[in-house]
């Protein structure tokens, strides 16, 4: 058990490029961050996202979300401008969704279309991620961390959906995000520390086995720790707790989701 491999956590994205936090310490690896856009509002948050990120897909209709929405967030600013400098390196899906004016634009401006409307048994954010990887190098992916903008919140079969991408890619870093809050997958293969940048998350926090129940899970730094405990649908899930420490540390037997709630600041 001691000898399990550690897995370190910290939402830096969340933080200003420029913020001391966001640089590389020991809370948590140097990552690579690639981002997914859905289509659901983008959070309030997105532009920090967007910089933080070397790759940009949109998923299908998510690409309208950025030609409508990013103007939006922009209103100063002339709405071509802002979509020229919020340019997607890919749209891919199976592109019922994304409108011909939207696809069109992007089209002119060069951006990398893949029209995968063959595979209708794969979801949109499956395909980007598939080619994420696809494109990542085997040394780099284990400093990759991909970001999904609109991930939660809407239609709950896309909800569900969007969490069985994390089992599917368990072993790539991914963070579902909103506005509200963020999941991600803590695999049953590590122990895990979760640095907590109070400045833009929780107090609220859950861990869930969505998966498989959990015969086994301990935890230190919440308001309702676990101590050996076992954590099922049926039984007891963690949904409501609090964070207490900067660091909390999860040990289970079971891959688990960790969600924290983001503050309204951000
Ligand atoms: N309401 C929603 N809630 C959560 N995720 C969503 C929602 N709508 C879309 N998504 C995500 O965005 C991706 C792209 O959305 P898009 O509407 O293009 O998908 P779609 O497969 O055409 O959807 P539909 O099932 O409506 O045909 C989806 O694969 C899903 O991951
Ligand atoms: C058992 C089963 N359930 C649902 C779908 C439908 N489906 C799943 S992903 C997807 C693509 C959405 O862009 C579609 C249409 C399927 N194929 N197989």
């Amino acid at each position: 058990m001691d000898a399990m491999p550690l897995m370190r956590h910290s939402s830096t994205f969340l933080l200003p490029q420029s913020s001391p936090s966001a640089a590389p310490t020991s809370d948590g690896p140097a990552l690579t961050y690639a981002l997914v856009v859905l289509n659901q509002r983008v959070p309030r948050f997105f532009p920090l996202l967007w910089k933080h990120a070397k790759l940009r897909l949109c998923a299908d209709g998510g690409a309208n979300r950025v030609y409508d929405e990013l103007p939006e967030m922009f209103p100063d600013q002339d709405p071509l401008d802002v979509r020229f400098s919020y340019k997607p390196d890919v749209i891919k899906g199976d592109m019922d969704s994304i409108r011909d004016e939207v696809k069109d634009f992007y089209i002119n401006l060069g951006v990398k279309i893949v029209d995968e409307s063959h595979d209708q048994d794969t979801t949109d954010l499956h395909k980007c991620v598939s080619y994420i990887c696809d494109s990542t190098d085997g040394s780099e992916k284990s400093n990759l961390c991909i970001l999904v903008a609109g991930a939660l919140g809407g239609r709950f079969d896309h909800e569900a959906g969007n969490i069985n991408v994390l089992y599917r890619f368990s072993s790539i870093r991914i963070v579902l995000l909103s506005d509200d809050s963020l999941i991600h997958l803590l695999p049953k293969t590590h122990y895990h520390e979760i640095h907590i940048q109070s400045s833009v998350e929780g107090p609220h926090c859950g861990l869930v086995p969505v998966g498989a129940p959990s015969g086994s899970t301990t935890t230190t730094g919440l308001q309702w720790d676990l101590n050996d405990t076992k954590m099922s649908f049926g039984g007891l899930v963690s949904t409501s707790n609090i964070v207490r420490e900067e660091k909390i540390t999860v040990h289970s037997d079971s891959d688990l989701l960790w969600t924290i709630s983001i503050r309204k600041t951000t």
